[in-house]
């Protein structure tokens, strides 16, 4: 397990990271979400032992890693935010010349070389010159790079920043297989509160250099769990049956856009059939109603008063 424990960065007066507190456990992918800024590049680089803290610490087995970050290196793999690869070179002299330099036996690179292509899915594309790669085919390579020494953990910096719709859904495979299929524990860093849903188990999310929230995504989402928000879908509707709804002392936050109707209310609170008879007073046809999960976006929204993405 991997743990970091009040860890904390201050540059000049910026509380960069503030009083930290996470874990990973083998095997499993945390998510760290939050907007631009919030602080997750710079846990990211203490957490690696890249930057040192102003204070706090990481643990690896509950021993201390500041002072001997070679034990932490070995089984961590870092995938930074920028791509590092020569774009001269074949995916496989790049694989090469990184195994190199961490000093990997030549038997022994050339099968990991094999099986990291493979896990990254590049194993037909390996001897094409990087730079007419597509920019997920290059983040792919990048997550390779960071997987040839068989690290147990892996650290992702939003891995899929800057790149189109369908590489961005590839990665998003590749790390979850890498994770099902390889045994790799994930720590994915990312401001697409989709992603992280998708992915990650267990999710911190951080705002201004601290941890908001965190827990398993059913917890996270338990934090809304007082009221839920309905959908309608209407055939049409009249500003009379609008008015109406406004005055209903049982709703909240109503929105109308068009024929499409969203407001809150209490849990456990069945309004369809109240909707219903205000329908029919009203010759409203109601098309359909739909009771919406919460979604991270509506929790960070909830506890920040700001939109994760703005
Ligand atoms: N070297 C530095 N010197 C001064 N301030 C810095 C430095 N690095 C980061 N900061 C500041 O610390 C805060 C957190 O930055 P950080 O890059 O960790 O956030 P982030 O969540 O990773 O954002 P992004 O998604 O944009 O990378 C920001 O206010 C940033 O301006």
């Amino acid at each position: 397990m991997i743990e970091v424990v009040n860890l904390t960065k201050t540059f000049k007066k910026v509380n960069a990271v503030d009083q930290v507190n996470f874990y990973i456990e083998p095997g499993e992918i945390v998510g760290l979400l939050g907007p631009n800024g919030a602080g997750k590049s710079t846990t990211i680089a203490m957490l690696s032992t890249l930057v040192p803290p102003t204070s706090g610490d990481v643990l690896l087995q509950q021993q201390s890693v500041l002072k001997n970050p070679a034990s932490l290196r070995k089984v961590l793999g870092v995938v930074p935010q920028e791509i590092a690869l020569y774009e001269e070179l074949t995916a496989r002299e790049n694989l090469l010349f990184f195994g190199n330099l961490y000093k990997m036996q030549k038997d022994q690179l050339k099968n990991r070389v094999d099986t990291v292509l493979q896990q990254i899915g590049l194993q037909h594309e390996s001897k094409k010159i990087v730079k007419h790669y597509s920019g997920g085919m290059k983040r792919r390579l990048n997550i390779g790079v960071a997987m040839l020494h068989e690290p147990d953990y892996l650290i992702m910096d939003e891995p899929t920043v800057g790149i189109d719709p369908q590489s961005r859904n590839h990665i998003l495979e590749t790390v979850k297989k890498l994770n099902t299929e390889s045994n790799k524990a994930i720590i994915y860093t990312s401001h697409y509160m989709e992603e992280v849903e998708y992915l990650c188990n267990r999710i911190y999310i951080m705002d201004k250099g601290r941890i908001i929230a965190s827990g398993t995504k059913d917890e996270i989402k338990a934090i809304l769990s007082s009221e839920n928000t309905i959908l309608v879908k209407l055939e049409k509707h009249s500003n009379d049956f609008l008015s109406e709804l406004m005055s209903q002392p049982l709703l909240s936050n109503i929105n109308a856009k068009e024929a499409e109707i969203s407001f809150t209310v209490a849990k456990g609170i069945n309004y369809l059939p109240t909707l219903l008879t205000l329908c029919e007073m009203h010759h409203v046809t109601l098309k359909s109603y739909e009771v919406k999960e919460p979604t991270l976006e509506d929790i960070f929204l909830h506890l920040t008063g700001r939109a994760l993405r703005n």
